[in-house]
C-alpha cells in the first residue's frame, strides 16, 4: 500500500507566506512613512505656522491684546527642542514701534550685559526707529542736568549665556532674566530713579531688588531709553506665566509712573530668557533664524504644547505598532492554519506504518521509502522458517529467493540480497522506491521489504508465482521445448477435451511457431510482429480453406491473389526454423498480410 505524499503543500504554503509576509512588510513600511509624515508636519507645526497661538501661554493669549504690543523673543534655541520652538505670542499684531533689539543699540558701555552681548550675534537686526534713533547726544552720555540711572555694577563672566549674576548674592548665582527696554518719554531733569524702580518694582508685583537698570541711552532731552534687568525672585527663571503677565502689564499700560518722575513709557522689547532644555535628540527643524525677527516669542520647554504633540506622536506610533503586531500574529495564524490543513490525514494503521518506517529510517540512517510496507526481520525470518534451504524456490543473479507465508497469510517469495556495500544499500533504497511504484498486471507486485545498513541485510518481499516460472515450463524437463522438439509428441500439448477434433495441419502449424518461440538462443526466436503475422496466416488459410469447401470450387485456391506465393517466402526470416514453413505447400506469402499486423511489436 502506498501512502500518498501531499504535492509539496510546504512550497505553496511557503509562497502563500511569504506573499502574506511581503503585504505585513509594505503596510509597516507605509504605516512608518505616514507616521514620520506626520510627525515631520508635527515638528515643522510651529516653524510653518508661525501666527498659532502656543497653547503654552494660556495667560497671555487670553488677553486682550494692543495694537502695540511688543513680541517676547525667545533667546534659547541652541539647546530646544523644535516642539519648542518660538512661538507667537501676539498673533497678527505688529508692534507700532517694532521691537527694538540689543543689538541695535550702539556699543556704548562696556556694562552692557554678556547675554545680551551674546544674543546680539544671533539675533539679526530688528526693524529700525526713527523716532528714537539717537540725534546729538553719544549713547551712554547724559545731558548735563540729567540724573544718571543708577547702573547695576556687577558685571561677571561666571554665568552661562543669557545668564546673569544674581545681585546680592555671594558666589557665582547665575539666574536668567526678563530683559525690558523702556522709552521714558518724559524723564524730568531730576528722577529719583529709586522711586522710579520702586513704582515699576510693585506694579509688575516683584521686589525692587529684583530690577536692576544696566544701561540707558538719551535719544532726545526728555527722552531716555533704559534696560533693566528682571531678576527672579526664587528660582533661576521666570516661569512662562509670570513672564507674560509681566509683559501684559506692561503693554497694557497698566503701569503708571509719576509724570514728576519719568513720565508716559513706551515699551520697546522685553525678551526672556530661560534656562536651555536638554533635547533627547539633536532636532534642530527649526533654527532660530527661521522665525520672523519682528515675531517675539514665548516659548518654554516642555510646554503643554508639545506635550500634547508628544502624546499625539507616542499615540500614532503606539496605534500603528499595534497594528503591526496584530498584522504579524495574524499572518502566523493563517499559515499554521493552512499548514496543518496541507498535511495529509494518515489512517491509524498508515500513521503506525509511518512511525515504524521512520524509526528504521533513524536507524538504519538512510531515508526509506515511504511507498510500500517496511517488514520487520523477524517476520520474514519467521516466514521463511528462519530463511530454510527448504524454502528455496531459486537463485538469480542477486541472492536466494525463499517462499514464506507472512503473518497476515499472504504467499510470498523473499528475495535476499547479498550485500552490496553501502552504496549497494543505497540503491537498493532507490529501487525499493521505483519497484513500490511500478503495478501491472503481468508484473509480480511488490509486497514490501526489510533493510538495515548495521547489518547489511536487504530483502525484497513479492507475490508469490504459484506455479513456477516460464522458463521453467517452457525449457525445464517438463516443460514445452523437449515436446516441440519431438514431432512423436506434438500430441501431447493439445488439450484432451478436443479429442483430437481439430485441423491437424492447422494444429502443426502452430506448433512450428510455439517451436521457433523457444529456440534455445534468442536470437533465432522470432519477433512478436512475426508470431502474429504467422497465427494470422494459419487462421485465413483455414477460412480460405473453408470458404473452398463450401463453394466447392478447389481450383480457385491456386488462383488467390490474396495469398500469392513468391516461392521465397517461409515463415520465418532466420533462425532453424526459417527453412521450416508448414505454409510452403499452401503459398501463403507474407506480403498478403495486412500492413497493421507488421505494427504489432515483438
Ligand atoms: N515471485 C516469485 N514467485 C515464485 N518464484 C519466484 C518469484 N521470484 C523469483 N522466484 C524464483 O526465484 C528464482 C530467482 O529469481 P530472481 O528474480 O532472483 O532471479 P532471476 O529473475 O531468475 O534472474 P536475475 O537475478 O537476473 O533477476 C526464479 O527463477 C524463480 O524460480
Amino acid at each position: 500500500m502506498s501512502i500518498s505524499a501531499p504535492s509539496n503543500p510546504s512550497g505553496a504554503l511557503g509562497n502563500f507566506c511569504s506573499f502574506l509576509v511581503r503585504v505585513v512588510v509594505v503596510l509597516s513600511c507605509a504605516i512608518s512613512i505616514a507616521n514620520a509624515d506626520s510627525a515631520r508636519k508635527l515638528l515643522q507645526a510651529p516653524a510653518e505656522s508661525p501666527a498659532r497661538v502656543p497653547e503654552g501661554a494660556p495667560p497671555v493669549s487670553d488677553l486682550p491684546l494692543p495694537s502695540n504690543l511688543p513680541l517676547i523673543h525667545k533667546p534659547h534655541q541652541r539647546h530646544s527642542s523644535p516642539l519648542s520652538a518660538p512661538t507667537v505670542l501676539a498673533p497678527g499684531q505688529p508692534p507700532f514701534y517694532g521691537p527694538l533689539i540689543t543689538s541695535s543699540h550702539p556699543p556704548t558701555s562696556p556694562r552692557l550685559s554678556k547675554p545680551l552681548m551674546k544674543r546680539s550675534a544671533s539675533v539679526p537686526p530688528a526693524v529700525e526707529l526713527p523716532n528714537i534713533a539717537p540725534t546729538q547726544i553719544s549713547p551712554g552720555t547724559i545731558p548735563a542736568g540729567l540724573a544718571e540711572p543708577p547702573l547695576s555694577p556687577e558685571v561677571s563672566n561666571c554665568c552661562k549665556r543669557d545668564s546673569i549674576l544674581k545681585r546680592g548674592t555671594h558666589g557665582c548665582h547665575c539666574v536668567y532674566p526678563i530683559k525690558l527696554d523702556l522709552l521714558l518719554l518724559n524723564v524730568s531733569q531730576n528722577p529719583n530713579w529709586n522711586v522710579f524702580l520702586a513704582e515699576l518694582a510693585s506694579q509688575l508685583d516683584l521686589l525692587s531688588s529684583q530690577i536692576e537698570i544696566i544701561n540707558f541711552y538719551v535719544p532726545s532731552l526728555s527722552r531716555l531709553n533704559i534696560s533693566m534687568d528682571i531678576t527672579p525672585h526664587t528660582g533661576i527663571s521666570f516661569s512662562a506665566s509670570d513672564a507674560s503677565k509681566i509683559n501684559s502689564t506692561l503693554v497694557m499700560h497698566r503701569v503708571h509712573f509719576d509724570p514728576n518722575v519719568v513720565g508716559d513709557y513706551k515699551v520697546l522689547n522685553l525678551t526672556w530668557f530661560e534656562p536651555p532644555v536638554p533635547a533627547p535628540a539633536p532636532i534642530v527643524a527649526s533654527e532660530p533664524v527661521a522665525a520672523p525677527a519682528h515675531q517675539s516669542s514665548i516659548s518654554t520647554s516642555p510646554s503643554p504644547s508639545n506635550k500634547g504633540k508628544h502624546s499625539n506622536l507616542i499615540l500614532i506610533f503606539g496605534i500603528s505598532a499595534g497594528i503591526l503586531v496584530f498584522a504579524i500574529i495574524s499572518v502566523l495564524i493563517i499559515c499554521s492554519c493552512t499548514f496543518h490543513e496541507g498535511k495529509p490525514k494518515a489512517s491509524p494503521k498508515e500513521s503506525v506504518k509511518l512511525r515504524t518506517i521512520d524509526a528504521v529510517a533513524r536507524a538504519g540512517s538512510l531515508p526509506h521509502p515511504s511507498s510500500t510496507r517496511f517488514l520487520q526481520y523477524e517476520e520474514l525470518k519467521e516466514a521463511t522458517n528462519n530463511f530454510s534451504p527448504a524454502s528455496i524456490l531459486g537463485e538469480g543473479g542477486f541472492g536466494r529467493v525463499f517462499k514464506g507465508v507472512l503473518s497476515d497469510g499472504t504467499a510470498v517469495a523473499i528475495k535476499r540480497l547479498t550485500s552490496g556495500g553501502p552504496q549497494g544499500d543505497k540503491e537498493f533504497l532507490v529501487e525499493v522506491e521505483m519497484l513500490s511504484r511500478l503495478h501491472h498486471r503481468n508484473l509480480v507486485k511488490l509486497v514490501g521489504y526489510y533493510s538495515s545498513r548495521e547489518s547489511s541485510q536487504n530483502l525484497l518481499c513479492y507475490e508469490l508465482v504459484p506455479n513456477g516460472s516460464l522458463e521453467a515450463w517452457l525449457h525445464g524437463p517438463l516443460g514445452a521445448r523437449p515436446i516441440l522438439r519431438d514431432k512423436d509428441r506434438l500430441e501431447e500439448l493439445a488439450d484432451p477435451r478436443l479429442g483430437g477434433k481439430y485441423p491437424k495441419e492447422d494444429f502443426i502449424r502452430v506448433c512450428t511457431i510455439a517451436a521457433a518461440c523457444v529456440a534455445p538462443e534468442a536470437s533465432q526466436r522470432p519477433t512478436m510482429g512475426e508470431v502474429v503475422q504467422s497465427l494470422k496466416m494459419v487462421q485465413r488459410v483455414t477460412e480460405y480453406q473453408d470458404s473452398m469447401l463450401t463453394n466447392n470450387r478447389p481450383n480457385q485456391r491456386q488462383s488467390s491473389t490474396t495469398f500469392e506465393s513468391d516461392e521465397t517466402s517461409s515463415m520465418f526470416s532466420s533462425g532453424p526454423y526459417s527453412g521450416l514453413s508448414v505454409f510452403d505447400n499452401d503459398n501463403i506469402s507474407r506480403t498478403a498480410v495486412s500492413s497493421e499486423d507488421l505494427h504489432e511489436g515483438r
